[in-house]
């Protein structure tokens, strides 16, 4: 995958390329421009003020303004083209990773840490940009400035040659010893950098924990840790440019003094050497430099971009673990009925290596008829939630099939299946928004009355109407202006304005107290009474009026039947019943 990063990077480009061809035509030409200066000012020296000609001094000095203005502005028509392209690339690099996230699948999601997807959405992406930006401003420069000035110096002072490959070959040589060095220490500073923003991003998430268990200064104490590292190495970054860059001075200073000895003895003896030729020769000596200190700067930057270029491709090319049918199969959504049947399923999640893991279900065989309410009751771990991930395809069956109205889900595709199976998840997720924005989020029927019905079904319309602004008041990120059950509420009129023709609510009630929960359940049952419904639970209220109820105990479906099938044939059953009813209390639904 690095090895063909060049070729990708040009494949983003696609499109651009009369511009690449544009860029180098800029760079040439303003070196050109800059190259030709010591030319006219050896000119101008020798035949205007030597020779005492005001003519030629204006003339010449004219062409080297023109030249300088020319040479500027192809320089800044080329930072134009490179700021373009650079944000071409980044624009292209941060939509397309998103838009990756966004197709992978729950499993995917699962082995990258979300403080991961943030460095390489932010950090990764800002990285490639310079280099790319440095890349294509400079670059181009160093082989036209240098074997130009080469040339000229060999062609226009012949004598300074022998010196010139002195000093190219002691810059050549410091060039390699600082790159040796220092692009290391380069890759190690980009290391500590992204070590820190992830200790820096994993705790801002988690601030309310680290507060509530007062490990502010242990977490503190971490963080001095990495930000010591990042400082160490940066400082040694900085060091080994800052010893580049005198040293390369102190080797040209030492050339200049040998132009001024050589190119001064010349004059003074006639012999060959005018004053014009030792000006122009200094400033071929700055010129022949340049490409040197270009490298020294570009080049780390380009190799600090590497990991993060590879790491935003390592995303981009991780496939989604749960796929499309490549012919899917007749399924019209509108006519579903919702007959669903878990036939012998099976199902392990992948570990962190993406390797197989152990089987978390075994063997699960369930139907559940067209309009009836099934209710999954186990312990923490059971595996309920696990089952219900299955239907809408958060993953795939390990082993077995899940069918729906006698189709097999694999051979649905995913949006057709997730707009008919609406699954209000355990974390009730809330976006920074309104109430309106959240309720209507994934549903069709965009209309108010759809709103407020879902609303009133989840028994959230009476809260809703009491704030402020009602429905067009805010929400903050992740719901925290509002409580726990209040969430929960809202999540569950976000998934009944779906309208699905399969609702699954996982655990959705467990932080409302019972009777808001019953009265949940009575309006979810008069309105969606044709929708095939699941209901995940630890509490038996939440599942005690359901047609049927699976008991799921290590993955395995250990009793199943009505509640008071269930008590008459499961102790499993009739002791959860006992701890959290107890004897004599009677629930909802029991005779
Ligand atoms: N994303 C995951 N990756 C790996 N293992 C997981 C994942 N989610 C759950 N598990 C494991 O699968 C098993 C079943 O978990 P599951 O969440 O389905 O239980 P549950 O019955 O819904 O529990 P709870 O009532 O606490 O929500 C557990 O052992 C858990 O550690």
């Amino acid at each position: 995958m690095a090895a063909d990063w060049h070729r990708r990077i040009l494949t983003v480009w696609n499109g651009y390329r009369k511009w690449l061809v544009l860029s180098l035509v800029l760079t040439i030409a303003g070196a050109l421009c800059t190259l030709a200066i010591p030319l006219l000012s050896q000119a101008l020296i020798n035949q205007g003020i030597l020779g005492n000609n005001l003519g030629v001094v204006i003339h010449y000095g004219g062409y080297m303004l023109v030249l300088t203005m020319v040479a500027a502005g192809c320089q800044v028509a080329n930072t134009l083209i490179a700021v373009k392209f650079s944000e071409r690339t980044a624009n292209y690099l941060r939509t397309e990773s998103y838009r990756h996230i966004q197709e992978l699948s729950f499993g995917n999601i699962d082995r990258m840490r979300p403080s991961d997807l943030l460095v390489r959405l932010t950090n990764d992406i800002q990285n490639v940009k310079i280099a790319i930006q440095q890349g294509i401003l400079n670059l181009p420069l160093v082989p036209v400035m240098l074997i130009i000035t080469i040339l000229l110096i060999a062609f226009y002072t012949p004598a300074l040659i022998g010196l010139m490959v002195v000093l190219l070959v002691v810059f050549t040589i410091l060039l390699t010893a600082y790159l040796r060095f220092v692009l290391p220490v380069f890759a190690v500073r980009q290391e500590k950098y992204d070590a820190m923003n992830g200790r820096l991003q994993e705790n801002l998430a988690g601030v309310r924990v680290v507060k509530a268990f007062v490990r502010q200064r242990l977490e503190n104490d971490r963080f001095s840790r990495v930000a010591g590292e990042v400082r160490g190495s940066s400082l040694r970054a900085q060091t080994s440019i800052a010893i580049l860059i005198p040293t390369m001075l102190l080797v040209v200073n030492l050339g200049l003094a040998a132009i001024f000895f050589i190119g001064g003895t010349s004059v003074l003896s006639g012999t060959g050497f005018s004053i014009g030729e030792v000006i122009a020769s200094i400033q071929y000596l700055f010129l022949l430099i340049m490409p040197f200190m270009i490298l020294g700067t570009v080049l780390p930057a380009i190799s600090a971009s590497r990991p993060s270029f590879d790491r935003i491709y390592e995303l981009l090319d991780t496939k989604a673990e749960v796929n499309d049918p490549a012919k899917p199969a007749a399924f019209d959504p509108s006519s579903v009925k919702g007959r669903v049947v878990f036939d012998h399923v099976s199902f392990g999640y992948r570990t962190p290596e993406g390797t197989p893991g152990p089987l978390v279900l075994r063997d699960i065989s369930v139907v559940a008829e067209p309009g009836e309410t099934i209710g999954i009751l186990g312990a923490t771990g059971s595996g309920k939630s696990t089952l219900i991930h299955l239907l809408p395809r958060f993953y795939d069956v390990t082993d077995g099939r899940i069918t729906l109205d006698g189709t097999d889900i694999r051979q649905i595709p995913q949006d057709t299946l997730r707009r008919t199976v609406a699954i209000c998840l355990q974390q009730p997720n809330l976006f920074f928004g309104t109430i309106r924005e959240n309720i209507l989020f994934g549903a069709d029927d965009r209309s108010d009355a759809n709103m407020v019905a879902a609303a009133e079904d989840a028994d959230a319309a009476g809260f809703i109407t009491n704030i402020p602004r009602g429905y067009d008041d805010a929400v903050s990120r992740h719901g925290a202006n509002f409580s726990g059950g209040q969430r929960q509420r809202l999540a569950i009129a976000r998934t009944l304005a779906a309208k699905p023709k399969i609702l699954i609510l996982d655990d959705s009630t467990s932080a409302c107290d019972v009777a808001t929960e019953a009265r949940i359940q009575d309006r979810i049952n008069q309105r969606f009474a044709g929708v095939t419904k699941i209901l995940v639970a630890q509490r038996i209220s939440t599942v005690i009026a359901a047609d049927r109820i699976l008991l799921l105990d290590s993955g395995k479906i250990v009793a199943s039947g009505t509640h008071e099938e269930l008590l008459a044939i499961s102790p499993e059953y009739r002791e959860i019943y006992d701890s959290q009813l107890g004897r004599g209390i009677v629930g909802r639904g029991t005779s």
